[in-house]
């Protein structure tokens, strides 16, 4: 049995101060019996965060990080110090990063390492493009993006990977896959997590979709099963509705 999660990827939105108050208005609310709840939130706004949600269940991400421990990356962030600051996940992977600042599967997979070595939870990201749907590399994509993203990690901690299955033409654009063409590639992505892993690390490792979700549509996705939460952009910035897409995955 898979605990379904919710996670908010809130991008490049939110001060300091919109970030406690949006906590402030859906503890409680959000904190859902058997779905778990992740705000994903710019580096500034994690400190804030993580004394916000202290007492809750609600949980903190941050949406990138670097692989090495410290050293001269400018403007970069590692692992140590999300940790540090007390972060539980950590998206990896998501189609802006490797759209607009060139993350390649090889960085991602390194990042992944990371994530495990500092006791960080990774939310991988893998999907396709509109043109690579058109030409029927759907499948193919989600394979390689997920087998590399994987690579080297134990069993164990393959396990315990988050995938977020997010078709790039459906972010942010209103428009959204199929619930049941987002089952079928997730689904494919489950049996390819088994041909490398097994069957019982494949059972355990939750697969979002992601993917213009709203409160009006999470229950379709959720009641395939298959797909064990989702990966929310704009419909996860406003407290209302963060709390309905939570309520939706129970
Ligand atoms: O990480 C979230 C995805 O990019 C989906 O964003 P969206 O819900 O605004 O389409």
């Amino acid at each position: 049995m898979r605990t379904p999660i919710i996670a908010g990827n809130w991008k490049m939105f939110k001060t300091v101060a919109e970030a406690t108050a949006f906590i402030q208005e859906v503890k409680g609310k959000a904190e859902v019996d058997g779905v778990e709840s992740v705000i994903c939130a710019p580096y500034t706004s994690l400190p804030a965060l993580v004394q916000a949600v202290k007492g809750t269940t609600l949980k903190v991400g941050a949406q990138n990080l670097h692989w090495e421990d410290s050293g001269a990356f400018t403007g970069e962030i590692s692992g140590a110090m999300l940790k540090d600051l007390g972060v539980d996940y950590v998206i990896i992977g998501h189609s802006e990063r490797r759209a607009y600042f060139a993350e390649t599967d090889e960085n991602v997979n390194k990042k992944v390492h990371a994530a495990f070595k500092h006791g960080l939870l990774p939310i991988v990201c893998v999907g396709e493009s509109l043109e690579e749907r058109e030409a029927g590399k759907t499948k193919d994509v989600c394979r390689v993006q997920t087998e590399a993203a994987l690579q080297g990690l134990s069993a164990e901690q393959a396990a315990q990977v988050v995938v977020a299955y997010e078709p790039i033409w459906a972010i942010g654009t209103g428009k959204t896959s199929t619930a049941q063409d987002a089952a079928d590639v997730i689904g494919y992505i489950r049996e390819r997590i088994s041909a490398v892993f097994g069957g019982e690390v494949a059972g355990k490792v939750r697969i979002q979709y992601g993917g213009s979700v709203k409160p009006n549509n999470i229950r379709e996705f959720m009641q395939k099963e298959d797909i064990d939460g989702a990966l929310v952009g704009g419909a996860s910035l406003e407290p209302a509705s963060y709390v309905q897409l939570v309520e939706g995955a129970r």
